[in-house]
């Protein structure tokens, strides 16, 4: 079964508590939090004080996926303020390595997330130090975007790359991601889906939640 990791984005902010608790009725095991900074991506979302709250409302995994420039900067912020997973992008970090080392000594898992345009091939020499790779397949910055079909072969290439490297490292697919694909991601290699707007404009997103889950 994949782990599915709805995308707060997508949840009425208005209402959060609520959407928050129906995650924590769901199937899923991750709530996935996008944290953009207008400057990496052309858009705002939300930042630690809303992290800090979802934190203290459940007890399942904080994916946190950093879209912003220099992400090293805030490693142990996002440590102080519940993030398990701390995921940043190839394209933002000059000194990877270091990032990556950095997330592993505050106790996070590490992820790093590589753009549409961004070959898994690039990640070859530090795979085996990282917990997670996330493949947008959107260009990052909003929800409700259309899925990017050439993911598949992404996942393909990075699958090989895992069972080489790194048996135990998770795939997750970010962006798009609906019931209509989720299964075909799963049966291409991919561990994780993360699920906005298709899981919140659902009529029942537990449900939604659910069949994803069996995908
Ligand atoms: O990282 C993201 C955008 O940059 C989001 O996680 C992603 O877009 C999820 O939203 P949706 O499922 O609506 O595409
Ligand atoms: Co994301």
């Amino acid at each position: 079964m994949p782990i599915i990791a709805p995308s707060i984005l997508a949840a009425d902010f208005a209402h959060l508590a609520q959407d928050i608790q129906l995650v924590n009725n769901s199937k899923a095991e991750w709530f996935h939090l996008d944290v953009m900074d207008g400057v990496f991506v052309p858009n705002i979302s939300y930042g630690m004080p809303i992290i800090e709250r979802i934190n203290q409302l459940t007890d399942k995994t904080l994916d946190v996926h950093l879209m912003i420039v220099q992400p090293e900067r805030y490693i142990s912020t996002f440590k102080a303020i519940g993030a398990d997973i701390l995921t940043l992008h190839f394209e933002a970090s000059t000194h990877l390595h270091r990032s990556i080392q950095a997330i592993k000594t505050e106790g996070m898992q590490a992820g790093v997330a590589l753009n549409p345009h961004t070959p898994v091939s690039v990640l070859e020499d530090v795979i085996a130090d990282l917990d997670l790779v996330l493949i947008m397949s959107v260009n990052p910055g909003f929800g409700g975007q259309k899925f990017i079909e050439n993911t598949y072969r992404k996942i393909e290439k990075l699958a090989e790359m895992k069972a080489v490297h790194n048996p135990n490292l998770i795939i997750e697919i970010d962006g798009g991601v609906n019931i209509d694909n989720a299964p075909k991601l799963v049966a291409t290699g991919a561990d994780a889906l993360v699920a906005g707007s298709a899981v919140f404009n659902a009529d029942n997103p537990e449900l939604y939640i659910e069949q994803l889950f069996y995908s």
